[in-house]
């Protein structure tokens, strides 16, 4: 163990002389490249070398896309490499087939990020050796590639603290003889021990992959050893914030006390950016349809309803059917995104999508995909009906915007219940799916309960942006990181002497 002051010394001497090296992993999804991304904007603004290291349909889409290439072209310390991909960018990386996606990229990962870092030891590569791998929370195999070559890795999870901290507890859960439950359990019944969650819990709220009686699922097996690593990485980054989920980040601390929350990341790196613009710091992997923001200009103050179910829900016909009744017999305006691969399976989709956008006409303007956070930044909108992701939950948050919960996979059940139940920032319509429900939700959010559900997202969205101003508990996180991704750089350079 290094004394204190020495390791003070090494951190001022770090300071004097960085040349920190952070690889930037994420696994190919939307939610995690667009926060992984920012995070690495927010490094290279530090002077901090970045690679950001993604597969070549992503990186493909990203130029295609997005201004990337101008944008991190300001940072010379910025650099993509990719990985050749095993699996089409169509792959459906939900249900069945979401482990034959973290298989591949198992499988595809290994030897390319080996050889980026075996050949980056050589003399003839120009880059700082990479001193710090900044993973995503469920890349495991980055550590014993790392750990061969003795460079400390991050792990980065994109979800929210609550949901990681429910996954953290699927071993204390089946000890309590509280799992396995199957499909047609008593779903309301609560669910007692998972600290900090227990006044409010039901097995309804829990991920949606512990709805089962095969405790040797795959899935379930892969997520519960996945998190439980954790505790072989060197720290561990959360994109939240403390006034939001501290509680849970305490409970978190006692197994991972190197624990950064940074978030929200994006309203970090907008402070950040003097010249910070959401319209032009877009990571998307669709084209953006910029003509909603022209729709929503013509629209009455937190008239609208924005509908969007992220990236990777599919939806039968039925339960689009079901949504698209609901919000036009609600009588309210709606933006709707509906992406090219939202319908499950291809019958039938030019059918639906007619019949949507003539049937809309009147209430609704239909988009495949929006610039969300301009979209929920925009005045008119007054409730954001979501699948509870955690960028679009958070997004949601800093624009003081209250939701309708419809969660479908994973962190989402989670997410749902902590924004109707803990933070009372919308309402949870988990598990059902009928117009008659979507009418009465839509409603209430947009009238009966529109002032309570405004007052307290608009303090939560208070907290939100002091967390991350000079001083807030993100803002100073975030130096704290920073500081310790310098002094790794030097106990590497020690290392290696
Ligand atoms: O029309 C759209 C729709 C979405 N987005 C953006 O896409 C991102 C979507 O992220 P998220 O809300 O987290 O949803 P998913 O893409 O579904 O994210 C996956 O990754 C998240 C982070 O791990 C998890 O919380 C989710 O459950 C998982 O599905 C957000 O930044 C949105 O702003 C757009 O820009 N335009």
């Amino acid at each position: 163990m290094l004394r204190m002051e020495k390791m003070e010394a090494l951190v001022g001497e770090a300071e004097a002389h960085p040349h920190p090296h952070v690889v930037v992993f994420p696994i190919p999804v939307q939610g995690h490249v667009n926060s992984m991304l920012k995070l690495s904007e927010l490094l290279s603004l530090t002077g901090i070398h970045v690679t950001f290291l993604t597969f070549e349909h992503i990186h493909r889409r990203l130029l295609r896309f997005t201004n990337v290439t101008s944008r991190f072209a300001r940072w010379p310390g910025f650099h993509f490499a990719t990985i050749p991909s095993d699996l089409p960018f169509d792959h459906p990386n939900s249900g069945p087939q979401l482990m034959e996606f973290f298989d591949s990229l198992k499988i595809t990962s290994i030897p390319p990020l080996r050889e980026m870092l075996v050949s980056n030891r050589r003399e003839s590569d120009v880059r700082p050796p990479v001193t710090c791998i900044i993973a995503d929370g469920t890349l495991s195999f980055t550590i014993d590639v790392a750990q061969e070559l003795n460079i400390p890795v991050i792990y980065f999870r994109t979800i929210s603290a609550c949901s990681f901290w429910a996954y953290f507890s699927i071993p204390k859960l089946v000890e309590a003889g509280e799992l396995p439950f199957g499909g047609d359990a008593d779903m309301d019944c609560p669910i007692t021990c998972v600290p900090g969650m227990e006044s409010f819990l039901r097995r309804r709220d829990l991920p949606n992959f512990l709805r089962t009686n095969n405790l040797s699922d795959r899935f379930l097996q892969f997520i519960m050893a996945e998190t439980l690593n954790t505790t072989r990485a060197s720290a561990l980054i959360l994109n939240t914030f403390e006034e939001l989920e501290g509680p849970i980040l305490s409970q978190i601390r006692s197994h991972c006390p190197k624990l950064y929350t940074i978030g929200p990341l994006h309203a970090l790196l907008q402070t950040q950016i003097a010249d910070f613009s959401p319209s032009v710091s877009s990571n998307s992997l669709w084209e953006e349809n910029k003509s909603c923001i022209r729709w929503l200009d013509s629209k009455p103050l937190r008239s609208v309803v924005y509908v969007s179910f992220g990236s990777i829900t599919v939806m039968t016909r039925e339960e689009i059917m079901e949504f698209w009744h609901g919000l036009v017999n609600s009588g309210k305006w709606f933006l709707w995104v509906i992406r090219p691969d939202l319908l499950a399976g291809k019958e039938g989709e030019d059918q639906i999508l007619t019949e949507l956008v003539e049937g809309t006409r009147e209430r609704g303007y239909i988009v495949g995909w929006a610039p969300q956070e301009e979209v929920l930044a925009h005045p008119a909108v007054g409730g954001f009906l979501t699948h509870s992701g955690w960028n679009s939950t958070l997004e949601s948050i800093c624009a003081g915007v209250p939701m309708i919960c419809w969660p479908y996979f994973a962190d989402q059940q989670v997410n749902s219940r902590f924004v109707s139940e803990v933070w009372k920032l919308g309402l949870d319509m988990k598990d059902t799916c009928d117009r008659w429900k979507v009418e009465l939700m839509v409603k209430e959010l947009m009238e009966k309960k529109m002032d309570e559900m405004l007052k307290s997202a608009d303090k939560m969205a208070k907290l939100a942006r002091m967390s991350v101003s000079e001083g807030g508990s993100s803002s100073c996180n975030w130096d704290k990181l920073i500081k310790d991704i310098k002094s790794m750089c030097l106990l590497q350079a020690y290392s290696h002497e």
